[in-house]
């Protein structure tokens, strides 16, 4: 697996730098697979994707092979304004051509528990019908592209440091009921199928991540794992697109 750190001037240079990282991946799987499959997380993350909604990328990403996907969704209707599938929807998918139907927002009718559930079942289907891609190795799904975001506390999807979720090791996707970060109900990602993805692009700006940046990117790892810290990939190149507040702690 591959590791890259890319920082940033500004939020500004950042989002352009995101833009082309997303649809240069976007090409390269459209050509081998004839589908893309991208997994977005909610918070700032959103914002940092405009740029695809702009020209050049808004007539030369071949729009119609995405599957869209969430790394994490709060259990709520799809039109409340905690919803991720909203956040996403307002600020970038009602922006590009995607198909409806191969965006893929949780039932919202159901439980968190019947949403994760569902939601595994739903991406079993994509890998029978050959959308979406297996791991050879780790036997759970292989997603072409997660655009993630991290919080000031370390956490990526709804893994969150010290919650036992993180150490779920069969389920592909799950649920939470108590997340420290409101809403509590939520569903997840879990991290075998985090680490099985073949890139994945961890956006962080801001002064409040730094001190989670700099214990994820240190070289002394203490036993006391960050969830972004367990974010290893078995076969992928994993990218993080910082800005310089976001590193200000780092030494060198
Ligand atoms: O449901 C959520 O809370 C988000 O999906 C969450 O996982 C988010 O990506 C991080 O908390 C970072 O959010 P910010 O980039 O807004 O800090």
């Amino acid at each position: 697996s591959k590791r890259d750190l890319l920082i940033f001037d500004a939020e500004e240079n950042l989002a352009v730098a995101l833009a082309k990282y997303t649809a240069d991946i976007s090409a390269k799987f459209a050509a081998e697979r004839g589908a893309v499959t991208v997994v977005l997380s909610g918070g700032s993350l959103i914002y940092a994707l405009r740029k695809l909604t702009e020209a050049p990328y808004l007539e030369t990403v071949d729009w119609s092979k995405w599957h869209v996907f969430w790394v994490d969704e709060r259990v709520v209707p799809k039109d409340h304004e905690d919803s991720n599938y909203k956040l996403a929807l307002d600020g970038f998918l009602s922006k590009v051509p995607i198909p409806a139907g191969q965006v893929y927002a949780i039932n919202d009718a159901l439980s968190a528990e019947g949403a994760a559930e569902d939601y595994e079942t739903i991406l079993k289907q994509l890998v029978k019908n050959g959308v979406l891609a297996m791991s050879k190795t780790t036997g759970f799904p292989r997603f072409d592209l997660q655009l993630l975001g991290m919080g000031p506390d370390g956490h990526i999807a709804s893994l969150f440091p010290g919650h036992p979720l993180v150490k779920e090791n069969k389920k592909w996707v799950t649920h939470i009921l108590d997340s420290p970060k409101p809403p509590p109900q939520r569903i997840t990602f879990t991290f075998p199928v985090i680490n099985s993805s073949a890139y994945v692009a961890m956006v962080v700006t801001g002064a409040g991540k730094a001190g989670a940046v700099q214990k994820a990117i240190s070289d002394k790892k203490t036993s006391d794992l960050l969830p972004v810290e367990m974010a290893i990939l078995d076969d992928g190149e994993f990218t993080w697109f910082t800005d310089k507040e976001a590193v200000s702690m780092l030494q060198n």
